[in-house]
């Protein structure tokens, strides 16, 4: 983006209210990384940085369109379900030209992402085995595209001017309009209490960009495709409720702030009327003044923002030490060698019904999660066991024992297999200096995915022969008091 935009957005932004601490804070463009923020003098701990008042965001809640449109009429077009509604403010905004509060805001942001939302298919198959791809939800963002938002704007020509439609209100505005929020995006609650901190938007990954998203209710705002009304299944209307993403909104200047795994210096905080970027640690003039994305796994990064984080790792390699490696709950039942379906879907919506997840999570510290433990020995019960449990209402504990220990061995491998390449053939890949981005972003995602994956195999393993040593008695490595937490668990998303 050329110094005059920065310039405009400076200027737009304390026109409207805006208060910048020019002295301490600059903007510039680091390498690798795009537009950041720049100390240009020593700030210590506790300063602010620059605020926000509330109605320069935008948001459903800001923009005028939903009025415009009428909030029954927008209801009803289950506008407020998911980012679309968002989308299409922004859509609308940029519409108006100079008309828009946003206008000056609107120019500065990005027209083009690295996110695998816009590789091609050849570049999406390196990602094999990863779980980026299953969560972009391109389909059903296209949906939400196709059933929502167009319908809408085609029957409000008096709104959306029919000339103004292929340039304004195509697929490909409607995916970057989701990226922009996927990745710049912040949750900002309307409740004013003081002091409360905001984060990038955990919910804004819910973008069309990933409404994009599909499955994970609280967090992200799937693509609602149910023709049912509310009025005809209660359930639903309760479903829906709880896909409201609530305070989705954009931050002028607070979404130019970079992150890095463990670098974070300041952080966005609500006030009652506004928000403030304060820093949370003595900044030096000249570094850079990072915000958190919450240290997520380089598979997200990229997914959301796409880049990856190299830090220097205790193994003498470059990797983002919040890696995980997530493990759909199938691998266990095929691993288990659980031949009776029926058996295993009634154990599997028990285990769901209990707050147990489809998925496990292994992460750098190399333990098996404990929720694992608890599934493999969930599905290995006899039936009187089983019956047993239910009876009781608990998840069995998670005890590790030997025969368990080769179940976790089997579903590791398992999971490693679905993998196409080697963790070997993938070092020495990433070691052509030739390499497109993408390629090299989806090796770094693959390798420090196996790395965990090996490594956590290796330690199964050492437990394995040293049970055998000690005469393969019982290990236990933690007992959790009521037997209902299944350790470390995450929903796929
Ligand atoms: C919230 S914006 C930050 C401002 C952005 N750099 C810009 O030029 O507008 C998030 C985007 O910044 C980039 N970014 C943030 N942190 C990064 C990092 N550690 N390495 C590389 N790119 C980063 C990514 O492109 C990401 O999608």
């Amino acid at each position: 983006m050329a110094e005059d935009t920065v310039a405009g957005l400076l200027d737009w932004f304390e026109a409207s209210g805006g208060s910048l601490d020019r002295s301490s804070v600059g903007f510039t463009v680091f390498p690798g990384c795009g537009r950041g923020a720049v100390a240009l003098q020593n700030i210590p701990e506790g300063h602010v940085l620059f605020k926000i008042p509330r109605n320069i965001l935008l948001s459903t809640e800001t923009s005028t369109l939903p009025s415009l449109v009428g909030l029954d009429r927008w209801r009803e077009a289950k506008m407020h379900l998911g980012w679309v509604g968002l989308i299409l403010c922004m859509m609308w905004e940029s519409a108006q030209g100079s008309n828009s509060r946003w206008s000056k805001y609107l120019e500065s942001l990005p027209e083009m992402f690295d996110t695998p939302m816009f590789w091609g298919d050849h570049d999406l198959e390196e990602l094999k085995g990863t779980s980026v791809v299953e969560k972009l939800g391109k389909v059903e963002a296209e949906r939400d595209f196709e059933d929502k938002l167009l319908p809408m704007v085609q029957s409000r020509p008096d709104i959306f001017l029919p000339d103004t439609i292929p340039v304004y209100y195509t697929l490909e505005v409607y995916h970057l309009m989701g990226s922009r929020i996927l990745s710049r995006s912040f949750d900002v609650e309307t409740d004013e209490s003081e002091d409360d901190e905001a984060g990038p938007s955990d919910a804004a990954d819910t973008s069309l960009g990933s409404a994009m998203e599909v499955d994970h209710p609280q967090e992200d705002a799937p693509a609602e495709d149910s023709e049912q009304t509310d009025a005809d299944n209660p359930e639903e209307e309760e479903r829906e409720e709880e896909e409201e993403p609530s305070g989705v909104s954009m931050v002028p200047l607070a979404d130019m702030l970079n992150a890095r795994y463990g670098a974070d210096n300041a952080k966005l905080f609500y006030e009652k009327d506004e928000l403030r970027m304060v820093s949370t640690k003595p900044i030096a003039a000249g570094e850079q003044i990072w915000n958190t994305y919450g240290d997520l796994p380089n598979a997200e990064l990229l997914r959301r923002y796409g880049h990856v984080d190299m830090l220097p790792l205790p193994d003498g390699d470059l990797g983002n030490p919040g890696d995980v490696v997530e493990i759909p709950a199938d691998l266990a039942v095929v691993s288990v060698l659980q031949t009776d379906s029926v058996v295993t879907k009634e154990r599997i919506d028990w285990w769901l019904e209990q707050g147990g997840d489809d998925v496990v999570v292994l992460e750098t510290d190399l333990e098996i999660p404990l929720a694992l433990v608890s599934l493999i020995r969930l599905l290995r019960l006899s039936g009187d066991e089983w019956e047993n449990t239910k009876a009781k209402d608990k998840v069995p504990k998670p005890k590790i024992e030997a025969d368990i220990l080769d179940v976790v061995r089997a579903v590791l491998e398992r999971r490693l297999a679905e993998y196409p390449s080697s963790l070997d053939d993938d070092r020495q890949l990433l070691r052509d200096e030739t390499l497109s981005l993408n390629k090299k972003h989806a090796l770094v995602v693959r390798i420090g995915e196996k790395k965990i994956l090996r490594d956590t195999l290796r330690e199964v393993q050492k437990q394995i022969e040293a049970s055998k040593g000690s005469g393969g008695g019982n290990k236990k490595r933690k007992v959790v008091p009521d037997g209902g937490d299944t350790g470390r668990a995450s929903k796929r998303r």
